[in-house]
């Protein structure tokens, strides 16, 4: 039987993607909890909505199917023990103390599952509990939240990646988003829509995000690591890849270990099957360690060398083609700011990217990759883009 869930490539043309339409969790976004929710800015809730619904538009418009983690939640928790998961990671937090949990559990059990499923996305503040009681409960504010909300959620690609026919649900790095996963896992492991689906990773190994995985060919993946991806991460899922015949070579690139490149998708993303574009102040300094199935099943490590060297031979092309956006360093840095190296490929030589990147646009589409433009000035302030904000579960082999 054909998988309806398989991916072994950033281009093969697209055919099912998991996005998330944002909502209640982005008017939870003030100024003062802001940075630690990891947006630079307060999205107007209902323009970011409009943005998110035009990118849904586009990939409908080219035969792509889209899902919704909340459609998919929601049919998930109906499953009384995937119910009782992510209601435990919930209940799980310290924070709550025995009283208040008490409350929050009756008011999570009272709830059907698309209340629910809503709930666990956009968080429960002090005001919205039905009842509550207790010491803890006496001294929080009325906006302080009892469950936090999960706003990057919205980056879908974080919290899970598909390599070949299996999932990985990650390990998120940022406090902010742990809980993410536990929906994710849920999902795919719950929802009949995913039976009989392994995971080549689970929440609670060392650190790993989906930004940072490029599957570069079948049987080739690059992963980043830097700010959210730990070396210790990338050995995992090396090894994982290796003993499930998921992968030949892993190539491991770091990335500084900053807000800006956070994650390896937002200094280059692939375009083509030997084409990647790269945000041209790192181009010429990306480096790799190849990984490699060693004969005694302790993974083989070499290098450093060039990232593009490395990575065109375990594709065993020629050479993989950094499509040059020639731009000066400064408008370079504003565009990678605003997600411009992170493009979302719909079939080779066609994505999706954010319009304002004018620049970098213009010189993918003199390279001969064509390019849907969708609005972004609201969802951007999450700092992430089109990549950032889908997780392709089939594609067409690559
Ligand atoms: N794959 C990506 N680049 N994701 C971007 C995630 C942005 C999100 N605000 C975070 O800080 O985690």
């Amino acid at each position: 039987m054909v998988s309806h869930h398989h991916v072994d490539s950033e281009v093969g043309r697209l055919g099912t993607v998991l996005l998330h339409r944002p909502g209640a969790e982005l008017a939870r976004l003030t100024p003062r909890n802001n940075d630690s929710l990891l947006f630079d800015g307060i999205p107007w809730v209902g323009r970011a909505q409009e943005e998110h619904d035009t990118f849904a538009q586009a990939l409908r418009g080219h035969g792509v199917e889209v899902v919704y983690v909340s459609d998919l939640l929601a049919e998930t928790v109906a499953v009384p023990t995937a119910r009782d998961e992510v209601t435990r990671a919930v209940l799980d937090d310290v924070r709550l103390g025995d009283t208040l949990r008490r409350h929050v559990a009756n008011h999570l059990a009272a709830l059907d599952p698309a209340a629910l499923a809503t709930t666990l996305i956009a968080g429960l503040s002090r005001a919205e509990l039905r009842a509550g009681g207790g010491i803890v409960h006496a001294l929080m504010d009325r906006s302080d939240f009892v469950i936090d909300p999960l706003p990057n959620l919205l980056f879908t690609r974080d919290s899970s990646v598909w390599i070949g026919d299996q999932v990985a649900v990650t390990s998120l790095a940022m406090h902010a988003r742990r809980r993410e996963t536990t929906l994710t896992h849920a999902i795919y492991r719950h929802h009949p829509r995913f039976a009989g689906t392994s995971l080549v990773y689970e929440p609670g190994l060392e650190h790993l995000e989906g930004g940072d995985v490029l599957l570069l060919a079948p049987g080739v993946v690059a992963v980043g690591v830097g700010e959210r991806t730990r070396p210790a991460g990338a050995e995992r899922l090396a090894r994982r890849c290796f003993e499930r015949g998921l992968a030949h070579t892993v190539l491991v690139v770091p990335i500084a270990q900053q807000r800006a490149t956070m994650h390896l998708d937002t200094v280059c993303t692939m375009v083509d099957v030997d084409a990647v574009v790269m945000y041209p102040n790192v181009a010429s300094s990306l480096q790799s360690w190849t990984v490699t199935a060693g004969p005694s099943g302790e993974p083989a490590v070499s290098g450093p060398e060039p990232f593009i060297v490395g990575a065109a031979k375990a594709m065993r092309i020629d050479t993989l083609r950094i499509i040059d956006t020639g731009l000066d360093p400064v408008t370079a840095e504003r565009e990678q700011w605003d997600d411009g190296n992170n493009t979302l490929a719909i079939a080779p030589r066609l994505c999706v990217a954010y319009e304002r990147n004018v620049e970098t646009n213009a010189q993918l589409e003199r390279n001969g990759i064509e390019v849907i433009r969708i609005p972004g000035s609201e969802l951007g302030s999450g700092r992430g883009g089109p990549r950032c904000m889908s997780a392709p579960i089939l594609r067409a082999a690559g």
